[in-house]
């Protein structure tokens, strides 16, 4: 049993500002992410990574194929999905890491930590407990836990991200490069909670260029040199 599926996935970009030039980019995307394992997206730059995840997440829109997530017993097809349908199952089975943290002015990085287990329903005590928890495994000040993130050096700023992104233990996690602006400590930390996330049977789709950290938590390299169009 899979908890993500994409099979015949396509994508190509329509450059409006250019004559409504057509860009193609990925091509027969197909693949498989059972519990518990991690695949992870290989290739040079510029070959679709992102925009896999992007799909996956329902940020992008592909143009022909099926991405069926799991959530609980029913299996949803993110290709075809509703807006309303895709926001529940983002909230319900889909944590997506990006690289840089979108911060909200004059939120605290506690809150924002917290704020995604408050959605799905954890009361905010409990919520802001297990936020100070992973704050503190990610080594992130004391001082800091009231402050807005806005200021905060880019490698406080990705542990604030992973902190909030790795929380919720939703079955499906999408990351993109976790590891971007990492010391060697905080690298151990997200492969520590990618291990656990994996025992917990999480499904889990990463970009990582870091290779040490790619081999200690990857099941499976997919390249997607296969599905790219050369440009
Ligand atoms: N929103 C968009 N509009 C137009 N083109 C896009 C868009 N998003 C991505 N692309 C194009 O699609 C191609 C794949 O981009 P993508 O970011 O998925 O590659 P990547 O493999 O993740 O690259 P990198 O490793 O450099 O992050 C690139 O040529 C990029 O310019």
């Amino acid at each position: 049993m899979s908890a993500l599926e994409l099979s015949a996935v396509t994508k190509s970009f329509t450059m409006h500002l250019q004559g409504g030039l057509r860009l193609p980019v990925l091509n027969d995307v197909t693949f498989t992410v059972a519990p518990g394992q991690c695949v992870a997206l290989t290739g040079p730059s510029g070959t679709g990574k992102s925009s896999i995840l992007k799909l996956i997440y329902g940020n992008y829109k592909c143009d022909t194929g099926r991405i069926l997530v799991r959530t609980g017993d029913d299996l949803v097809d993110i290709a075809s999905a509703r807006p309303r349908q895709i926001l529940s199952v983002r909230q319900r089975a889909l944590g997506y890491v990006t690289q840089f943290l979108r911060a909200v002015p004059r939120v605290s990085a506690l809150d924002i930590v917290a704020e995604p287990l408050v959605t799905k329903g954890v009361v905010r005590e409990e919520a802001t407990i297990r936020a100070k928890d992973m704050l503190r495994r990610f080594n992130v000040p004391e001082r800091l836990w009231s402050l807005p993130p806005a200021t905060f050096s880019g490698g406080e700023q990705q542990r604030i991200n992973l902190a909030r992104g790795l929380l919720p233990e939703h079955p499906i996690l999408l990351l993109d490069e976790p590891t971007a602006s990492l010391d060697a400590h905080n690298r151990a930390v997200v492969v520590e909670l990618v291990r656990e996330r994996k025992a917990q049977g999480t499904a889990i789709v990463a970009i990582m260029h870091d290779d040490d950290v790619r081999e200690a938590v990857a099941d499976l390299n997919v390249d997607v040199t296969r599905f790219a169009i050369a440009a």
